[in-house]
């Protein structure tokens, strides 16, 4: 996508063989990028935050790898170094699969040739990651083609209202996003839409990363808190929700930010379509009961405790907003069960979710 009318991409390798990033956390207020120079660094860009979303996560891992490589080619350093990346973050399926992609592809190779066949392996993923997303665009905007012509033909408004959580867009990618992705590709055929931007507490992915993206490519949105969007369904100012996903089980069931389930539940009680964006990687074939068996990160409660954002001075600060010493919880994510989502949106197409339906996402 475009920043200030310039190409970029989340994640890039420069000439001397070191990653750049933008660093997520300084958005919206400043845009900023930061050298990525060892595994280490990689790491770290997983773990705090300054790279987030699934798949972007994934291909930071690898280039994470392929950073390690240059380095310390042995055996005992791609296994450490894989160990170290997988620890960073335990709920987004794409991390593991990324980095494990990258260890099957290295172990069979000469330590003499793993360096510079890491490098062009992480950049294979992360121009596959694009492709896929560009698809899962186009899949996903004919959903937005059909409830436009079916509003017309209900004699309604053409303009398609969808709401979003968190951050789902090219920020949590290398380029277009997944759930997000239909919204470009559909803005872009000039379908007339609206997004409903849901904040997300605690780190405000939404109100920070998907208004601040939003916002760049001219897309009509409003901000909204967490807790208004079963309001605006039951009002019929929401015509369908998609969102983004950390993981999916064999049956369906979906991991995605805080707060996911929550919108599930209330489109369900309102008849509002309820789609779930992912390329296939990010399906974890090995698990069915997503409750019981997806890995919900628990982060700081500070995250909770504290919020940041731009004062008067034009200086970003973080501030308290709990009393001294309360107690706060921070669950990064929650599951949705599979019979609350009406479709996948995926790189192959739209599937049901369901087992039966997922065996064409093989
Ligand atoms: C396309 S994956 C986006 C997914 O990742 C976000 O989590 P985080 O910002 O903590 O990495 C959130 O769950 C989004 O839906």
């Amino acid at each position: 996508m475009q920043v200030n009318g310039k190409p970029y991409r989340t994640i890039w390798p420069t000439a001397d063989h070191a990653v750049e990033i933008i660093d997520q956390t300084r958005l919206p207020h400043e845009f900023v990028t930061v050298r990525l120079e060892n595994m280490r660094d990689a790491e770290r860009a997983i773990r705090d935050m300054w790279v987030r979303g699934a798949p972007l996560i994934g291909v930071t891992a690898a280039y994470g790898v392929a950073l390690s490589m240059r380095h310390h080619a042995s055996d005992a350093a791609l296994e450490a170094s894989c160990g170290v990346l997988l620890a960073a973050r335990p709920t987004a399926v794409n991390l593991r699969w990324g980095v494990e992609r990258m260890r099957a592809f290295l172990a069979p190779l000469p330590e003499a040739e793993r360096a510079e066949a890491a490098w062009r392996e992480a950049a294979r993923i992360a121009d596959e990651d694009v492709e896929i997303n560009a698809s899962i665009g186009r899949h996903g905007a004919e959903l937005f083609r059909a409830m436009r012509e079916a509003k017309q033909r209900d004699g309604r408004s053409g303009v398609v209202n969808v709401l979003t959580h968190c951050n789902a867009g090219w920020l949590a990618t290398v380029d277009w996003g997944t759930a997000l992705a239909p919204i470009y590709a559909a803005f872009d055929a000039g379908i007339p839409l609206h997004v409903w931007v849901d904040e997300t507490r605690p780190r405000n992915q939404g109100a920070s990363l998907t208004a601040w993206e939003l916002g760049q490519h001219g897309v009509p949105h409003t901000v909204i808190v967490d807790n208004a969007g079963g309001h605006l369904m039951q009002h019929g100012l929401v015509d369908m929700v998609i969102v983004g996903t950390d993981r999916v089980t064999a049956r369906g069931d979906v991991c995605n930010k805080i707060g996911t389930y929550l919108k599930a539940l209330a489109a369900h009680d309102n008849g509002v379509p309820f789609y779930v964006a992912l390329p296939t990687p990010t399906v974890d074939w090995t698990l069915q009961d997503g409750v019981q068996e997806i890995p919900i990160e628990e982060r700081a409660p500070e995250e909770v405790t504290h919020i940041s954002g731009l004062c008067e001075d034009g200086q970003v600060r973080t501030v308290q907003v709990t009393p001294q010493g309360a107690r706060a919880a921070n669950y990064g994510f929650d599951v949705t069960p599979a019979r609350l989502v009406t479709g996948l949106i995926t790189e192959r197409g739209v599937v049901k979710a369901n087992a039966g339906a997922m065996e064409a996402l093989k």
